[in-house]
């Protein structure tokens, strides 16, 4: 590995959404600056309850204002189910953060998938591609979008959005966005950002807790193994931060490093 990953280390899931709050409102200004909008890309599983912890908490000051109206929010992957189903991720987010956003409160913009054309993941993966085309301009003038900020999680075998380890869909160098109809975690048919896209990311957070994950994160800690989130840690380097709670590093060796923006 090149430059180092930041892993940021919590006694709880509370003072880690404490800190995520910090960095996303970073980011958040980053993402102004640059381009006067924030542009980023969320995963589902345990991210978006977290997300939310860090993102409803009230605004300590001025500087700690999440600026709902500039969100741009993007799905990094997503289940090839209908919006209001259980297993969407879209649903998932709304259930636990857009719904809860207090009344009055300026709405982000949300890219969701197609959903009229679930019966065919390829033609569903495209569409969220042209989404991603129309937002980030032209396929022509820009080789791969370049996301503010992409918070993902990682599962118990080392994938990520739902790039899988081992699976032919890591070789992907062309597609921002893939379909994948034999996920190993279900539901099987879903669409995915790529990784040349997730590694293109401006930044990069994961966020994974409890102990369930300790052993995996030795595994992309320690060795690598070609691992999804370990591809992602090799390639993004110091622009690459992990929030994780004391449970599930126990035992990586891996340097921590306490939390800074
Ligand atoms: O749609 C999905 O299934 C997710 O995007 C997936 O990539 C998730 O982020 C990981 O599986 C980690 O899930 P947990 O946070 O629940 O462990």
């Amino acid at each position: 590995m090149g430059k180092q990953v930041n892993l940021y280390s919590f006694p709880s899931v509370d003072t880690l959404a404490t800190a995520l709050r910090s960095y996303l409102i970073s980011c958040q200004e980053a993402g102004l600056e640059r381009h006067g909008v924030f542009k980023v890309g969320v995963s589902g599983g345990s991210l978006p309850k977290t997300l939310a912890q860090a993102l409803l908490a009230p605004a300590k000051d001025e500087s700690d204002k999440v600026k709902w109206e500039s969100w741009e929010i993007f799905f990094a992957d997503e289940r090839a189910v209908p919006l209001d189903h259980e297993d969407s991720n879209y649903a998932l987010l709304k259930k636990e953060l857009l719904d809860k956003l207090p009344q009055g409160t300026p709405q982000p913009t949300v890219h969701t998938i197609d959903e009229s054309v679930l019966d065919d993941t390829q033609e569903l993966a495209d569409r969220y591609e042209q989404t991603l085309v129309r937002s980030f301009a032209s396929r022509d003038s820009v080789k791969l979008p370049i996301f503010d900020l992409l918070l993902l999680g990682c599962g118990p075998d080392g994938h990520t959005c739902s790039l899988f380890p081992g699976h032919e869909l890591l070789r992907e160098t062309e597609a921002w966005v893939s379909p994948i109809e034999d996920s190993p975690k279900p539901p099987p048919r879903r669409i995915t950002l790529t990784l040349p896209v997730v590694t293109h990311a401006v930044r990069v957070a994961f966020v994974a807790t409890g102990g369930g994950k300790k052993e995996i994160m030795k595994d992309i800690f320690e060795e690598g193994k070609g691992l999804p989130c370990a591809l992602v840690n090799e390639a993004t380097g110091e622009r690459c931060s992990w929030f994780v709670d004391n449970a599930a590093v126990e035992g990586v060796s891996y340097p921590k490093r306490p939390f800074s923006l």
